[in-house]
């Protein structure tokens, strides 16, 4: 065999863990047919967060107008964007020299299978003991005439100049995330979706806040419409035609519904890998219907959150199998997430809206930090906290937040949940104050 361990994909699901297997003496390659780095590094969260910045700063600069600041700056796009390119372009060989320095071969190209231990990638056959597909998701095409027209999330985030009217199709964290910035940066935004709920996953009061907050912004809602078709105007604008007759004629559409596997261009059938519309199917030790394939990040049909520390999780699972030093399933932890609204909202464990559904298991302490002096510094209003008790046990099990810091309280609170601290413990930790872990603590119901 050429290698030990072959990887199609670059991305959090591959160099995670490819790169400590490296570098435990296995001979690695890692095949990549775009950039090197995946979607997280080149055309996702990183790009997305520096895009998302200077949004984040002016609501923080508007909260303290009369408060000690006079002025709110606005977005510079051009400039913006060009900070967003000097960080990101480099990423790709940054991502193909992370491999290079410990030894993995990189090969250039898109891989298909020949058999279970064989690939190719332009014309030239790879052998190895394992295979692991970590290919990842392409964002989903509405299929309506016209669709072409359509933008897609990468081409937003290198988007050269934010256009007067900028149209979101669907309801989920591209959808909302985007139509966030484009809304800051002075763009009118519609949000079209197909049912009357955004981000499901996340508690549904919380939600609706973020709504309202977007609503108050400018930002339209057109609910329970399906788009029909796409068309251009004598003018270069775009018309889109919808349910009961709707219309509207815009600048731009982002075709946000979603991301489909990229696994039907590996010619999975012929080897007998099963899949299906959602990801590559697995047991409980990341293994395909193929002993020797494995399937890691994005890629996988999964219930949990497709997400790059999910990816990352995975990744160094699987080289833990190839090491030999883990042969047991994998074992997730407590699981966090955030939305990249204004504000965040991030939520980890048990969620709210079950626990909230399920009394006799479950106690939950809210609370609204309005009251809470250090939240008021930034005057920050409508800040909410929720934290989930298992009431057989006392144990923290779950958290949710909506504020401008959720994404610091819910990292405070992983590795309680993650090491099982009841109540009684958690009053036993001593922060810094002021501070936003000390905040929380005293949110807590006192034992
Ligand atoms: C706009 C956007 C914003 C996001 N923001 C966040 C965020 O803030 N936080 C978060 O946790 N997650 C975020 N995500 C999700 C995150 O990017 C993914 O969960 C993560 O990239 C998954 O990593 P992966 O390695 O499984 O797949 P990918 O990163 O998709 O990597 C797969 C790689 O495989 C390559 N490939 C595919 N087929 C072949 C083939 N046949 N041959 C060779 N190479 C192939 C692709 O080119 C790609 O580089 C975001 C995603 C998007 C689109
Ligand atoms: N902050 C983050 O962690 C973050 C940010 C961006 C993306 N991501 C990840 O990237 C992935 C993709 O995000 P996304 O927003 O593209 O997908 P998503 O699944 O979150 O949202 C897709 C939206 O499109 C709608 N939709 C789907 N098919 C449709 C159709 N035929 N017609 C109309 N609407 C339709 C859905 O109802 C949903 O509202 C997710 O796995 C997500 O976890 C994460």
């Amino acid at each position: 065999m050429d290698f030990s361990v072959l990887y199609i994909g670059s991305g959090q699901a591959s160099w995670n863990g490819a790169v400590p297997l490296a570098k435990s003496g296995q001979k690695v390659a890692v095949i990549e047919e775009s950039q090197y780095g995946g979607v997280c590094s080149n055309k996702g969260c990183n790009a997305k967060i520096i895009l998302d910045k200077p949004l984040e700063l002016i609501e923080r600069v508007k909260d303290m107008q009369g408060r000690g600041l006079d002025g709110v700056p606005s977005v510079n796009w051009e400039d913006l964007m060009a900070h967003k390119h000097e960080l990101i372009v480099p990423q790709d060989a940054h991502g193909k020299e992370r491999l290079y320095n410990v030894g993995i071969t990189t090969i250039t190209g898109h891989a298909e299978f020949v058999d279970s231990h064989t690939v190719v990638v332009n014309g030239q056959k790879y052998t190895a003991d394992n295979i692991v597909i970590a290919t990842g998701l392409r964002p989903h095409v509405l299929d309506v005439p016209g669709n072409e027209l359509f933008a897609n999330s990468t081409d937003f985030l290198s988007l050269p100049h934010m256009p007067k009217h900028v149209t979101v199709l669907g309801g989920g964290f591209v959808a909302i995330e985007f139509a966030t910035i484009a809304n800051a940066v002075g763009a009118q935004v519609d949000v079209i979706t197909r049912s009357n709920r955004l981000l499901r996953q996340f508690p549904a009061s919380y939600v609706d806040s973020v709504k309202a907050d977007l609503k108050a912004r400018g930002v339209r809602f057109i609910p329970d419409m399906n788009i029909h078709s796409a068309a251009k105007t004598a003018d270069g604008q775009i018309t889109l035609t919808g349910d009961h007759e709707f219309t509207l004629t815009t600048d731009y559409v982002l075709d946000a519904t979603g991301r489909v596997p990229n696994h039907d261009q590996l010619n999975l059938d012929a080897i007998g890998v099963k899949a299906n519309s959602r990801g590559i199917e697995v047991n409980e030790y990341l293994q395909t219907s193929v002993p020797n394939i494995y399937a890691a990040g994005d890629a996988i049909d999964k219930t949990i959150p497709k997400l790059t520390p999910t990816a990352a999780f995975e990744s160094r699972y699987l080289t833990a199998r190839f090491k030999g030093t883990n042969d047991q399933p994998i074992k997730y932890p407590a699981i966090s997430e955030i939305v990249f609204t204004s504000p965040r909202i991030a939520q980890v464990g048990v969620h709210l809206d079950a626990a909230l559904a399920d009394s006799d298991r479950y106690e939950v302490a809210e609370a609204s930090y309005d009251g809470d002096w250090f939240r008021q510094v930034e005057n920050e209003q409508g800040g909410q906290l929720a934290l989930i008790f298992d009431k057989q046990t006392d144990q923290l099990v779950g958290a949710a937040e909506k504020s401008n810091n959720a994404d610091n309280t819910i990292n405070a609170i992983v590795p309680y949940i993650q090491m099982k601290m009841t109540k009684e413990q958690l009053n036993d930790l001593v922060y810094v104050f002021p501070s936003i872990e000390y905040t929380l603590q005293r949110r807590l119901p006192l034992v």
